[in-house]
């Protein structure tokens, strides 16, 4: 496994294709990363700060991503280089009613994260400011009740910058396992991590290896 100090660089990012049915999703030839999360939570942020540039559509506006949007990225970890899939999924939780998730997200949604063994890391992005959502529980019970052995779940805490510097750490003593995100990686203080440990972590993640 490559060590801590093995660089890693973004060598390519492509859009492949918004999907609104499991019959216009790609093929699934590669390993994916799932992101998923409540609407306007930093999904599509998110992928454009990994990725290292904006091809993920991001708005103010809860609600922007209608699509499971597909991505291809290669990036290259020491002498080793990786293509995965990256797919950015609507946000849920903008009703203002409870519902169940699929009720939510519709069948296409909770299909598409059940039926795509491709899918290898799910990566649940969690507002920072409200970490105990019981739509973030049900996410959390939803995907603990189909994955598969080869399958993990990461929970990353978006917009951590929006948090006092006492409430940072202690969300971070709360959920030590969890990751966290701000909206300039640059800001992020060292003890809290940095953009090239969370592509790393992610990645082997994704690969499996942690
Ligand atoms: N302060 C701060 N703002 C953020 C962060 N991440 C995202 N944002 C802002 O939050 C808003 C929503 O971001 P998006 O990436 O579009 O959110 P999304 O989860 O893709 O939203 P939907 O596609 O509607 O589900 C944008 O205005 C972002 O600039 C963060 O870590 N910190
Ligand atoms: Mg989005």
């Amino acid at each position: 496994m490559p060590n801590n100090s093995t660089s890693l660089r973004v060598l390519e990012s492509h859009f492949v294709c918004a999907a609104a049915s499991m019959a216009h999703c790609p093929p699934a030839s590669l390993p994916e990363v799932a992101f998923l999360g409540r609407s306007n939570v930093g999904k599509s942020t998110f992928i454009n700060q990994l990725l290292g540039h904006k091809i993920a559509k991001s708005s103010a506006t809860p609600g922007k991503t209608q699509t499971a949007n597909f991505f291809v990225t290669t990036w290259q970890l020491g002498l080793e280089k990786v293509a995965f899939g990256c797919i950015d999924l609507p946000g849920f939780g903008y009703a203002k009613v409870s519902k169940s998730l699929q009720e939510e997200w519709g069948v296409f949604l909770c299909t598409l994260l059940k039926q795509r063994p491709s899918i290898k890391l799910f990566l649940h992005l969690i507002d920072a400011r409200h970490p105990h959502l019981s739509l973030d529980t049900k996410v959390q019970e939803f995907l603990q009740s189909f994955i598969k052995l080869d399958q993990r779940i990461q929970c990353i805490y978006t917009k951590f910058d929006k948090l006092t510097s006492h409430a940072q750490h202690s969300l971070v003593q709360e959920n030590p396992s969890a990751l966290v995100s701000v909206l300039k990686p640059s800001t992020l203080k060292p003890k809290f991590g940095s953009l090239q440990n969370l592509q790393k972590t992610l990645l082997n993640a994704l690969l499996g290896r942690t």
